[in-house]
């Protein structure tokens, strides 16, 4: 290169020798990059350390795992997706939790109801648990005392315009569904966030947590009240708590009366919202498939007659009615993914379900509080201990059971005859599978049924459900749509009052008691 006279003056600087350059840079960038490989490998490892020993699942990404994977919401639709790639049984990781989701009836039995002593707690969620303080109702409790009764508080609701139970009860369905939403809140990854101050930028979960532990409180201190009130008053009827608190008489300690009154309010948060879901989806369901409530009509109507409403000892008569139930719960089952979880190893088809990690129940020091035992983590001699992965939560997918092709076939299809003709023998009833399983089956599962069976013949012995019109006097067929809650309704509330999705026309004189 010819360098022009008039920067000439530029000189090169004097340099080491070209080759002790060049040994110097290759062997610092050598080693640098031999340990970034090696760091980037023993992270790869640690974070899919075994994985080769649990079931199949989309790949893992360092540091976050499937996260990207990881469905927000309650129905988790893409799992469909999911499970046609990786087989019935998925499995799935995020820092500091795993899952498996099960997506056969088959395995669902024999890992929650053959082995239910394994799989029948729930996992730990931190939002839902221990900021919004949802531990102490019955669905998310460690210590599940199933107890059912009819009645809870004996305080009467239907037709009352200003009482506070209805609200109550929406306040804590949301509560429930947010707050425990799969994949929603971080904090149920890291914990470590629950000791965030909640004025720091971000920890608006704080702030929504405190919110829903006054909502929490008011949702079951007050019923409680009200029916000591009645107690004290002499007007109080038989029901749950007046039973228990009766029961107990003088020996009564304020811990009793915590426990009692957190049963009362598990079943109050676990019965409302799921039988109007059911009722909800019901009516979409006869709004959308006419053909099938004229036939529900024609067998009440034969059964039954038009000068009364149906009673219970007419259920065993009416066998449409009830394939339309069991293909009302099989089309969309109201209750979405709600996990178990498991502690302790277990292996099932070849893989392994656990880490050899146990918690144990010890005295906690807190007498004051509702729940005095503590879950404790008491890691057992070599056990793994380390910060991931400390249990699995697993789900066994209601949705994907009732799509199984060899149960239903053509399932997509709304078909209460299913239950009737020669495809019976292998339609297996829904309700074997959308209250749950095992030890953690839905309590309410015999209260369910006898209020569908009287709600489902009532409404359609009284009403003819019929399909609201647009402003061009066309009718509007809704679709099979449903929103993403722990409970499932019909989705298309959002968008407009349900009362211009159906009409409820009356068939015979009289009304539903
Ligand atoms: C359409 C009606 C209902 C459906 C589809 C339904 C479904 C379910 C499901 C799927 C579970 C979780 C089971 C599991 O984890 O394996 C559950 C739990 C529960 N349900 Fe229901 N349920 C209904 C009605 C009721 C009613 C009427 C009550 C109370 C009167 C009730 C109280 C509960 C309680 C307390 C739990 C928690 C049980 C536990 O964690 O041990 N449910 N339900």
């Amino acid at each position: 290169m010819v360098v022009p006279e008039s920067i000439s003056c530029i000189r090169p600087r004097p340099q080491k020798p070209m080759e002790s350059v060049s040994q110097f840079s290759w062997s610092t960038l050598g080693f640098a990059a031999a340990g970034s490989a090696i760091s980037l490998i023993s992270i790869y490892a640690l974070f899919n350390k075994g994985s080769k020993r649990y079931p199949p699942g989309p790949p893992q990404y360092p540091f976050v795992g499937n996260y990207p994977h990881m469905p927000v919401g309650w129905t988790g639709k893409h799992f469909a997706e999911v499970a046609k790639i990786y087989g019935p049984i998925v499995y799935f990781r995020v820092p500091g939790r795993q899952f498996i989701v099960l997506n056969e009836l088959e395995d669902a039995v024999a890992l929650f109801e053959k082995r239910g002593n394994l799989y029948s707690d729930r996992p730990h969620m931190h939002m839902a648990h221990e900021l919004a303080n949802r531990k102490v109702t019955i669905l998310f409790s460690q210590h599940a005392v199933a107890v059912i009764v009819k009645l809870v508080y004996g305080d009467t609701v239907s037709g009352v315009q200003d009482s506070p139970y209805p609200q109550w009860s929406k306040n804590m369905a949301h509560l429930t569904s947010t707050s425990s939403k799969p994949g929603r809140w971080l904090v149920d990854s890291f914990r470590w966030m629950a000791y965030i101050p909640d004025w720091f930028p971000g920890a608006d979960f704080k702030r929504i947590a405190k919110q829903w532990r006054s909502e929490l409180d008011a949702f079951t201190r007050e019923p409680m009240v009200r029916a000591k009130k009645r107690m004290q008053d002499g007007t109080a009827e038989r029901c749950f708590v007046v039973d228990k608190l009766e029961e107990a008489g003088t020996s009564l300690t304020p811990q009793h009366e915590e426990h009692i009154k957190y049963a009362a309010a598990g079943m109050y948060s676990g019965g409302v919202d799921s039988q109007s879901s059911f009722i909800t989806i019901m009516l979409l369901c006869m709004t959308k498939f006419p053909d099938v409530q004229k036939k529900a009509h024609e067998e009440l109507d034969r059964v039954v007659g038009t000068d009364r409403l149906p009673r219970m000892e007419d259920a065993p008569r009416l066998p449409y009615i009830e394939s339309v139930i069991k293909e009302v719960h099989r089309i969309h089952p109201v209750v979405n993914l709600i996990p178990h979880a498991t502690y302790t190893e277990d292996y099932y088809k070849g893989h392994v379900h656990s880490f050899t990690r146990r918690y144990q129940l010890m005295q906690g020091d807190a007498a004051d509080t509702p729940f005095p035992q503590e879950l404790r983590l008491s890691p057992m001699p070599g056990e793994y201990t380390g910060p991931l992965a400390p249990y699995f939560e697993i789900t066994g997918r209601r949705r994907a059971m009732s799509r199984n092709e060899t149960m239903y076939p053509d399932p997509e299809r709304f078909d209460p005859d299913r239950f009737l003709d020669e495809r019976a023998k292998d339609a297996v009833d829904p309700r074997q599978y959308v209250f749950g399983f095992g030890r953690r089956r839905c309590p309410g599962t015999a209260l369910t049924d006898a209020f569908v069976a009287l709600t489902v013949t009532s409404i359609l012995s009284v009403f003819d459900i019929e399909r609201a019109h647009d402003e061009d006097g066309n009718e509007i067929i809704p679709e099979l749509k449903f929103d993403d809650g722990l409970t499932s309704q019909d989705g298309h509330r959002k968008k407009r009052p349900r009362v211009s999705t159906v009409y409820l026309s009356v068939r015979i004189g009289g009304c539903i008691a």
